[in-house]
This record gives structure tokens, sequence and C-alpha cells, in this order.
């Protein structure tokens, strides 16, 4: 990396959308609010060798994430993204600018799918690992509020996707497995590089009018149950044969329990909503070709969570799936 800012012209955006009045180039990004939307903003970091190494993500693979982490949780809120904010700490050495410049098209390859614009950021150097923040900015109707606090006894609990595939693609990379190669494990290795942000399922929520709690999957749905469970006060049963995963992991038994519940980095949506508008929502995303599931219930109780299988009914603590073996 040579100057700070010449490689930024080659990432600039060319068009900008109307209600932009100043993006990149000035002291801070300047648009306007929308008449009947709220705002929604949050902010990711992924950091070199805790998020990705360079052996697990290639630079656009990286940007491709980075974007793809904030856009998840804009869609947990039912929000469509507008704008998005770049701060990136770059090593001394090691990473070249035209890697640099990739991460960026990383990032650009899906905003221009979702129709987010880069609107600024901040540059610094670094001499320990590659640090890359998003913040996204992005609206919803107003008065629409998917919050995790929003469950209730007697609704459903459901995922939009499979769960694990991120934590299988990750070990097949960590380990350099051979089967990586194999067509059957693609879907499991993308999944970990190329998160797709559930924002048309976070719409369908959002504009359904209904009460929906929602949360994205981060961390794995064991910590974002308990998080739904104590914002709302609720006990939620999980019904481990409604779980979505992909065929592969069967072919990793001694893992594939933890992968689901606790590996994370799925990015779907976890949600609950009541269980007479449950037809109508489901029928809604299907519709538009997206997936839905139906994976337990909430009850009434102290905050809790709990796996029903044929071997009974377990208690899963935040921290993740401790109990099979
Ligand atoms: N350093 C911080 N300063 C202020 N608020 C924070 C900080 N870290 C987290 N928060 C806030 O805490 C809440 C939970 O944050 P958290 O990062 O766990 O959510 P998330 O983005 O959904 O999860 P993940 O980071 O695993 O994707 C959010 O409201 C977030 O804005
Ligand atoms: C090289 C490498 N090692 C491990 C992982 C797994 N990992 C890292 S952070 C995280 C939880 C979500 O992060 P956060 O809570 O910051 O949103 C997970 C599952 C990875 N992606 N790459
Ligand atoms: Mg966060
Ligand atoms: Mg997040
Ligand atoms: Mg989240």
């Amino acid at each position: 990396m040579e100057n700070e800012f010449d490689w930024l012209k080659k990432v600039q955006p060319q068009k900008t959308p109307g209600h932009l009045i100043q993006g990149i180039g000035d002291d801070a990004a300047l648009y306007q609010s929308e008449a009947s939307f709220d705002e929604v903003a949050t902010v990711d970091t992924m950091v070199e060798d805790v998020h990705f190494k360079k052996s697990t993500m290639s630079p656009t693979d990286i940007g491709y994430k980075a974007l793809a982490i904030n856009l998840s949780d804009i869609a947990a809120m039912g929000g469509k993204a507008c704008y998005y904010l770049v701060s990136i700490a770059i090593p001394q050495s090691g990473w070249t600018e035209d890697e640099v410049v990739e991460i960026y098209a990383g990032m650009k390859e899906l905003a221009n799918r979702c129709g987010a614009v880069l609107i600024g950021g901040d540059t610094v150097s670094t001499n320990d690992r590659l640090v890359v923040t998003v913040t996204v900015i992005g609206r919803v109707e107003t008065g629409r509020k998917l919050l995790r606090s929003n469950a209730k006894p007697g609704d459903i609990v459901f995922v939009t996707g499979p769960l694990g595939s991120s934590a299988a693609g990750l070990h097949l990379l960590l380990k350099g497995d051979k089967r990586l190669e194999a067509f059957e494990y693609e879907a499991v290795v993308r999944a970990h590089q190329r998160p797709e942000p559930q924002l048309d399922i976070g719409r369908v929520l959002a504009k359904s009018g209904f009460r929906v709690s929602l949360n994205d999957v981060s961390d794995g749905i064991a910590s974002e149950a308990h998080e739904i469970a104590e914002a709302s006060g609720v006990v939620i049963d999980l019904f481990e044969g409604d779980l979505p995963y992909h065929e592969s992991l069967d072919d990793f038994p001694e893992q594939k329990w933890k992968w689901i519940l606790s590996g994370g980095e799925d990015f779907q949506l976890l949600g609950t909503i009541a269980r007479d508008e449950w037809d109508h929502v489901k029928g809604s995303v299907e519709g538009q070709g997206g997936e839905i599931y139906a994976i337990g219930e909430v009850k009434e109780g102290e905050s809790s969570v709990y796996l029903h299988n044929e071997n009974g009914i377990h208690s899963i603590d935040k921290s993740g799936y401790q109990h099979f073996g």
C-alpha cells in the first residue's frame, strides 16, 4: 500500500442515489431521510485470523462477507439497505493495494444486488492483522419493530435456511480437506465464504404487519434463541427433527449437532410469529422463492431454551450445545 487515498478512486461509486447529497469526499456523508420510514443502523467487524485467514477466504470473499454480515443485521430488523461505510486497518506488510481493491469489489458485488451504496469510511495502517469494519444504514417502514423482545407464548419458532453449513465449510477449509473439491461440499464452503443475508425474507416479515421477533444467526441458534428468550422473557422449545441442515453434514456425525446448534455464521434469520399468522407468512416467503421452516414453539416460563429429541428434553446453554455424544 502506498498512498492513503489513490486506491480510493478505484472503489468510489460512479452513480449515486437521489437521496444522497454528498458521499465520499467530504468530512462526512450527507443524505436525506425518507418520509414514512425509520432509519436502521448497524456495525460489525471482521478481523484477520479471527473471522478469516488468507487460506480460508479470498480478498473478494472477505469483502463480500464483511458486508453480508451487516446486511444480515439489517434483515433481522426487516429493513432495506441504503448506504454503507467501511473502516479498514491495513497491515504495513502482507497485503497489496490490488488485494484491498478486491475486498471492495467483493462488497460492491453484493451491494449492487441489494441497492446499497458506499458513502464513506476510514483508512489506517496497522502493525497487526487486517481489520475491516462495515457500517450499514437502512430503512424500515415507520413503526415496524421486529425486535428480539417480541416473542409471546404460543408463537411458532422459525428459521430461514440450513444451519451448521458455515462451520462445516470452515472445517474443510482449515483442514485443507481433499473433499473441498467434491461437488457435494461446494454448498457448505460457499455458505462459509459467501453467506447470503436474508433481506428479502426480512422485508416480507416487515411488510406483513404481524408481530414478529427476529434475530440473525451469527453465533449459532443456541445463542440466538437465548437472546430472544431473554429479551422476551419466554421459554423456547426447539425440535431437533425439524432443524434444517445440508445433507453433507451427515458425513460428520461427531460434529454435526455442535455445528447445527452453535457453529454460527449461518446468517439465517431465527424468529417467532403467532401460530395463526404462520401459514400466511410461510406462503409469502415460499411464494417469492425463499425458504422458511417451523422448528419449535414458544412457551411461558423463565427464559430458557430446550432441545427436544427422541432421547428426551435437553436444556441448551447460551454458549452452545453441550449435551450429545
Ligand atoms: N462496543 C460496543 N459499543 C456499543 N454497543 C455495542 C458494542 N458492541 C455491541 N454493541 C451493541 O450490543 C448489541 C448486541 O451486539 P452484537 O454484536 O452481539 O449483535 P449482532 O451484531 O447481532 O451479533 P454479532 O456481532 O455476533 O453478529 C447491539 O445493539 C450492538 O449495537
Ligand atoms: C479462521 C476462522 N476461525 C474461526 C472462525 C469462526 N468464527 C469466527 S467469529 C465467529 C462467530 C461470529 O463472530 P462475531 O460474534 O464477531 O459476529 C465464528 C463462528 C472463522 N470464521 N474463521
Ligand atoms: Mg455485532
Ligand atoms: Mg451481527
Ligand atoms: Mg445480529
